[in-house]
């Protein structure tokens, strides 16, 4: 069950019609369900607790919206960040500091620090040289950073290249051939807690074996780590579940995947992670649109609507897919191509698709754009931040503002040596 339904014929949130909030704040703009938000949530959780003892943490970068993060917290959810700014957010959402995991493989000196003064739960070291560095500032200031080595299994996920972070070539985690060895070095530093390891395959996983294969994989790791007498307690087994973004895609449910995991790390003994973000978020959102006008094409009709790829940026990036749909559906059917204003032949969102009839005014939706969504947004083409709006039941309210071009005009400046 979806919660955004055509009632009496014209698409709405929950019990919050798409074109009162269209018609209050303007075009484009995200909307998400509170109530599919905590579905997914509770789905998840009931699907991994088959594997024991588990933590979740939702991956803030798949929508790191404060009310989104309020909600998620509110269902028991941790947060897995890649950055200050993502770590900021987690808190200010009311995310316990010890629910938090730092992943990512770049993070900067500073943003060691700040994550060892908000106390977080766990850091995820990406190479050995980050985790002498991390070392070194935790004993400066008299601590010990609890954390997992992040390996790459070196297996396909059999996912968009730009989103696959397991395969050898790609710059994520130390390689598993060298993680016996370097788990070693980095468990005698004095400044490390080192519990165990983490991995994330890739993002968008239609199937589970990749995953199983890279688990596997991981199972002998662990053996190999407490035959050399490394203390293992912990295993955070990222995210990547993918989700239904067209009627031929069958990602595999929660429950699915919590019964695989369940079966491979049975008898790791180990506390479980995870890191889940599209699964949870995607078809909690979606984007509100107006067609501005219907042109003319050769082949098919151009459908331009008001959203872009600095809105909404997955299908300019990835190809990717997001069913387009009429907020208020006539019934007829027509074939084109929809296409946002930005000077770029990437700003298309569909071609030669079959969609509802649309003519300008009308109000349309992308679905699926809760993850990777408005976090992905820019001021490209000078164009407007795209606000954000939380549904629940018969409520809504703003939740993230529009924010105008004008605003960033304000914050630049032409120094006089320029005028010389
Ligand atoms: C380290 C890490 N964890 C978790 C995620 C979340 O992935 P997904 O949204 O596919 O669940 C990502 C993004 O792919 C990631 O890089
Ligand atoms: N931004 C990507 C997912 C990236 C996953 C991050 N590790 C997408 O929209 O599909």
């Amino acid at each position: 069950m979806d919660h955004f339904n055509l009632i009496d014929g014209e698409l709405h949130c929950e019990n919050v019609s798409l074109r009162t909030i269209a018609d209050a704040v303007g075009t484009p703009v995200y909307v998400y369900s509170r109530a599919t938000l905590e579905r997914h949530a509770d789905a998840f959780k009931a699907g991994v607790a088959q594997a024991g003892d588990v933590h979740v943490a939702f991956a803030i970068k798949a929508n790191p919206n404060l009310a989104v993060l309020n909600v998620l917290a509110k269902r028991g959810l941790g947060a897995d960040v890649v950055s200050e700014g993502e770590m900021v957010r987690a808190l200010a959402a009311g995310v316990p500091p010890e629910e938090i995991v730092f992943s990512g493989v770049g993070k900067s000196k500073r943003e060691m620090v700040a994550a060892l003064d908000a106390g977080i739960g766990q850091f995820n070291i990406e190479s050995e040289i980050e985790g002498a560095e991390l070392s070194a500032i935790a004993v400066a200031r008299g601590q010990k950073a609890v954390c997992t080595l992040r390996i790459n299994p070196d297996v396909d996920a059999r996912t968009h290249a730009k989103i696959s972070t397991g395969k050898s070539e790609n710059k994520f985690g130390v390689p598993i051939s060298d993680a016996l060895a370097i788990y070693g070095r980095l468990a005698a530093l004095p400044g490390l807690k080192l519990r165990g390891v983490a991995l994330h395959i890739g993002s968008q996983l239609l199937t589970l074996d990749p995953l199983e294969a890279a688990f596997d994989k991981v199972g002998v790791l662990v053996q190999e780590l407490r035959a050399a007498g490394h203390e293992v307690t912990h295993v955070d087994l990222g995210g990547g579940l993918g989700v239904k973004y067209k009627a031929a895609d069958d990602p595999r449910m929660p429950e699915e995947y919590g019964a695989m995991v369940a079966r491979i790390t049975g008898n790791w003994g180990v506390t479980l992670m995870f890191e889940p973000g599209r699964v949870i978020a995607a078809n909690a959102g979606v984007l509100v649109t107006e067609v501005i006008r219907v042109k003319p094409g050769v082949e098919n009709p151009f459908v331009i609507v008001d959203a872009a790829m600095n809105d909404l940026a997955r299908p300019a990036l990835y190809d990717a897919w997001h069913d387009f749909e009429a907020v208020q559906p006539s019934g007829e059917r027509m074939v084109a191509n929809v296409v946002g204003p930005v000077c770029e032949t990437g700003d298309t969102f569909a071609m030669a698709r079959d969609i509802d009839v649309v003519a300008a005014g009308d109000l349309a939706i992308f679905r699926s754009a809760g993850a990777y969504g408005a976090t992905m947004a820019s001021f490209y083409n000078s164009r407007a931040m795209v606000p954000e709006v939380m549904v629940d039941g018969d409520q809504w309210a703003i939740v993230a503002d529009r924010i105008p071009a004008a605003a960033t005009v304000a914050a630049e400046r032409v120094p006089d040596f320029l005028n010389d």
